[in-house]
């Protein structure tokens, strides 16, 4: 039974996903590389765990969170690791380096990878039938659903013991069967934002606009009638109909946009540089993810029946 994980990598997602694990009872050691990340953390923590109080998510038992600078300690005695560092193969190989000769051969290694293989990833460790990915989604305290997926080498054990990790403190796993590239929800998002990117570029739509078309349109309902069910919903004649002709005309770039490669090339990056599709000051930023945190618990509650 897992009852004590270590976080390694404490940037945009690792934070929330201590808070999150720790109310769900378990004893979390959170560790980064960088001093100033581990102090970031420290904030990020406290907020995420209003966030928390505000779902409803009661405290199952005395979850704990210990924040160190000395990976050794951050994963001594550990039964679950979970990497989360920059989405790299080289930077998360050290990683799995670095930790191998301090954990138990059984210890069991997840990756919060957006979409690396875990095939990929296993190579770089030893005992690789122990390697899991662990996708959660951003921001991770308040999104209940996590990718379960197994590498070619993974024992399937192990998936089944990080899926009932995840549902033993109340979230939603989902398991991917195949090893894909970006697995299955970012697979879909790619070719949603592939899409929106390329209708921006071009020039047949602001961004504002976008955002409000695919957010009233498309994203209100999707959280209630899934793609599967919206099939039905619509009725699979029409959607046969307008396939036929829209699927030729729609992007399928297999390189990154322009657009966006020149904003990367600017320093444009978005929120964390002031500046990407639209801009930020900082003012604007906190108030914009305290909006943003409010209105998604108070929708997730209402998803749930629970208001
Ligand atoms: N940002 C998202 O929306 C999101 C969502 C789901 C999954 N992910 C995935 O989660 C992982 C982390 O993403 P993030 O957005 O939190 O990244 P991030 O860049 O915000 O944070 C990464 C952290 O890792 C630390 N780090 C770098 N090298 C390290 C090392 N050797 N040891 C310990 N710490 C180290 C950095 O100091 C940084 O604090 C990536 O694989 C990413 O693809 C990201
Ligand atoms: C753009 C983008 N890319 C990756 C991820 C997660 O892997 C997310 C997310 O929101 O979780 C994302 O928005």
């Amino acid at each position: 039974m897992i009852q004590r994980i270590a976080i390694i990598g404490l940037g945009t997602m690792g934070p929330g996903m201590a808070a999150r694990l720790a109310r769900g009872g378990l004893q979390v050691t959170a560790y980064d590389v960088a001093p100033a990340a581990i102090e970031r953390a420290r904030t990020m923590l406290g907020t995420a765990e209003g966030v928390l109080d505000a779902l409803g998510i009661a405290a199952a038992g005395a979850g704990t969170v210990r924040f160190t600078d000395d990976i050794a300690e951050a994963v001594a005695g550990v039964d679950l690791v979970i990497e989360n560092v920059p989405e790299n193969i080289a930077i998360k190989a050290e990683v799995y380096r670095a930790i191998d000769g301090l954990i138990a051969s059984d210890t069991i290694v997840a990756s919060d990878t957006s979409g690396i293989p875990i095939t990929q990833l296993q190579a770089h460790i030893s005992h690789p039938e122990r390697m899991v990915g662990m996708h959660w989604s951003n921001p991770p305290h308040i999104i209940p659903m996590i990718e379960v997926i197994g590498g070619e080498k993974t024992a399937p054990q192990i998936v089944e013991t990080i899926r009932d990790l995840i549902r033993s403190i109340g979230l939603l796993p989902v398991v991917v069967k195949k090893d894909v590239p970006g697995f299955v929800e970012n697979r879909v998002l790619y070719a949603l934002l592939r899409e929106a990117v390329d209708l921006v570029e071009r020039g047949v739509i602001e961004p504002e606009d976008l955002d409000t078309c695919v957010s009233w349109g498309i994203g209100y309902k999707i959280a209630v009638v899934g793609p599967m069910a919206l099939l039905d919903m619509a009725g699979l004649d029409i959607y046969k109909s307008v396939s036929s002709f829209l699927n030729a005309d729609l992007s399928n770039r297999g390189d990154v946009a322009p657009m966006v490669l020149e904003k990367t090339g600017a320093s444009k990056l978005g929120i964390k540089s002031g500046e990407g599709m639209f801009s930020y000051t900082p003012e604007q930023t906190k108030a914009l993810q305290a909006e943003r945190a409010r209105k998604l618990v108070a929708v997730r509650r209402i998803l749930e029946g629970r208001e």
